[in-house]
């Protein structure tokens, strides 16, 4: 293994804002990390596709063009909370995790909130300037306690309920709307649950939104609302621009309705002066900031390391522990999936290879039940092993540079291709004539078969047509080591590494000359060679199964080929083949087919 990895191999991570450099180091040492502050959108979209992890804050916006414009991004990793900048939607499409950092800066937020809440109550932003402006107006801004006074909180998730213990301990009296809500956790930290707006609007003295930007929050507090508020009351955003119609609070500011308003965020930031959300800004009964709410440094270091950390582990293959489009894994689950995740990726693409070029093979086999036996079968989060599947099937009919397949995105292209998968599990030893602890077996189910959606373990074996149709792989690991344990009606053993040729013939003396000569004369060196027989029958016990209720067909091969002398020659060779090489291998006499795999 070379000591250096050449430059041009190490993974590249754009870094388009201000992240602090506690997580950017634990990149430094593996990774070409670029800091690019200022890009504007076009510079991003003409550098992206040389990147394969792109790291932002609020300010960069990661849209569907930019995300297809990367060529080989794997990552798209939010140092905070929100990602509403970034187009989940279309990064799911295109197996793009996109991960956040959920609870680094919870407190700074909530804190932040308090702040402007006091601030605003006891007017010291105004104070502050009159003062240095060399004034001494102490009449001018007699505030109001907080003590005693209602906090109403829209969306007590983790910063508003953070907010409601801080104003709890100021002597508040805390009401909350969230419809999500566990009313225990609400009970437990003293917060009273409403159902409406309408319940509580009237009653507050102090409004607060901690709601994520999503299209039922979108406006939810408009002209409507606001005239619910009673008079001279207050209100916050410290969550996102855009839950508050700015017009509307504007005018409850001008008319005199309200008598404060604090905002950290905007519609559109920094807002431009001369638009409504300016003219909110320069307002004197509103306490404003530029987007501070994460700002401290301890929430600053706490997220730029937690997703610092999170695009190594997706770089090296493993699963990140916040991400917001994937399926959440445990890691150690995560770990003993690992060879497993190979093993079936091999099962799907040897099955794509080897019997899209069988004769009469096609892709028209969509449906598809992958029976995991044995220790496997006592894993339940299985989503990287149906991932793998789908990848391994698709992998060796797509473009090079076609959809990235992965555990964001297998469900999605498995819908779009019309691949149906039945995930069975066996707690059975997994082969009682063998000595695997686990076997992992895939069948596929032919056409006629696939628009039933009956039960798939009894349509397998009995639907399955005669003869070369058998479209049945099995394979176990052991350790890391990957071994095919059948391959259609053959009981087979060989890894699945490399450049293989895979020869079913009769099993007559000479044929290894025969293939031996041919493989020769096109220059393709042989390095190692197996015979796998005909397997005995294989029931729907040995699959793990329930049987037929009559028993009648509880056999796959129902040892129809036992008469004939027929195996299956698989020999790993040191090179990938031309097709005439095998159709020349499949005109030989007694050789049936043959063909060429990659795995
Ligand atoms: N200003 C800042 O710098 C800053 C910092 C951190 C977080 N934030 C923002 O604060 C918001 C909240 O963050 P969080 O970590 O608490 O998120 P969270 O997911 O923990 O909480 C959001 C809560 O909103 C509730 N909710 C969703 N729709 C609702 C609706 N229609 N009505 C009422 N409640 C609803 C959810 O049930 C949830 O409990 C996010 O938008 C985040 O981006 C801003
Ligand atoms: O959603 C968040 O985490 C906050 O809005 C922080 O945004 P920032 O990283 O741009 O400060």
């Amino acid at each position: 293994m070379p000591l250096f990895k050449p430059k041009e191999l190490t993974p590249k991570v754009l870094v388009p804002e201000t992240l602090f450099p506690d997580g950017l180091v634990l990149l430094q040492s593996s990774l070409d990390v670029d800091e690019r502050k200022g890009l504007t959108p076009d510079e991003l979209l003409r550098i992206i596709p040389d990147y394969d992890a792109l790291l932002v804050r609020s300010e960069t916006k990661v849209t569907a063009a930019v995300l297809q414009a990367a060529r080989r991004l794997k990552v798209v990793a939010r140092a905070g909370v929100g990602v509403d900048n970034v187009d989940v939607d279309e990064a799911t499409k295109l197996g793009i995790v996109v991960v956040n950092s959920p609870s680094g800066n919870i407190g700074a937020a909530a804190e932040h909130t308090i702040a402007l809440m006091m601030s605003m109550a006891r007017k010291i932003p105004e104070a502050c300037a009159s003062l240095k402006d060399g004034k001494w107006e102490r009449s001018k801004f007699v505030g109001v306690e907080v003590k005693g006074k209602i906090l109403g909180i829209i969306g007590l998730g983790k910063v508003g309920l953070t907010v409601a213990r801080l104003a709890k301990g100021l002597g508040m009296t805390v009401n909350a709307l969230d419809p999500y809500a566990s009313p225990a956790v609400a009970a437990l930290a003293s917060v009273n649950l409403v159902s409406s707006l309408a319940e509580f609007l009237p009653s507050v003295d102090f409004l607060t939104i901690h709601t994520p930007l999503i299209a039922s929050t979108r406006g939810m507090i408009s002209k409507a609302e606001l005239a619910q508020m009673k008079p001279g009351a207050r209100i916050l955003n410290v969550a996102r621009g855009g839950t508050v119609d700015e017009g509307a609070l504007l005018e409850a500011l001008e008319s005199g309705h309200l008598a404060g308003a604090a905002v950290d965020v905007f519609t559109s930031e920094p807002p431009d002066l001369d638009s409504t959300a300016g003219k909110l800004v320069a307002h004197p009964r509103a306490v404003v900031t530029p987007h501070l709410g994460a700002s401290t440094v301890e929430a600053q270091e706490n997220v730029s390391v937690d997703v610092c950390e999170q695009v190594l582990e997706i770089l090296k293959g493993s699963l990140p522990r916040s991400a917001v489009n994937a399926p959440l894994i445990l890691p150690e689950e995560y770990q003993k999936l690992q060879p497993f995740v190979r093993l079936v990726e091999k099962l799907g693409s040897l099955y794509t290879q080897h019997y899209a070029a069988m004769p009469g093979g096609s892709m028209t086999w969509n449906t598809f039940d992958l029976i995991y036996q044995g220790e496997i079968a006592s894993i339940s989060n299985t989503k990287p092993l149906f991932a793998a599947l789908i990848k391994g099937l698709l992998a060796p009919i797509s473009s090079a540079d076609g959809i990235n397949i992965n555990i964001v995105n297998a469900e999605l292209v498995a819908r779009e291709r019309g691949i149906f998968v039945s995930e069975r599990h066996s707690r059975d030893p997994a082969d009682q004539s063998s000595s695997y602890s686990s076997l992992v077996t895939l069948v596929a189910r032919p056409p006629s078969r696939a628009s039933s959606r009956a039960p798939a373990s009894v349509e397998v074996v009995t639907g399955a047509p005669q003869g070369h149709s058998q479209r049945i792989i099995s394979g176990t690991c052991s350790g890391d080591r990957l071994l095919i344990t059948r391959l259609g009606r053959f009981e087979a053993s060989f890894e699945p590494e490399g450049n293989l040729i895979i020869c079913e013939n009769y099993d007559s003396p000479g044929k290894i000359g025969v293939v031996g000569s041919i493989l020769g004369q096109a220059g393709v060196n042989i390095n190692f060679m197996t015979v796998a027989p005909v397997s005995p029958n294989l029931t729907f016990n040995d699959l793990g199964l329930t049987p037929d209720k009559d028993g009648s067909e509880n056999t796959v091969a129902k040892g129809e080929f036992s008469s004939l002398n027929e195996a299956l020659m698989i020999l790993g060779i040191d090179r990938d083949v031309p097709l005439q090489v095998t159709s020349d291998l499949a005109k030989e006499g007694g050789v049936l087919s043959a063909c060429a795999v990659t795995l």
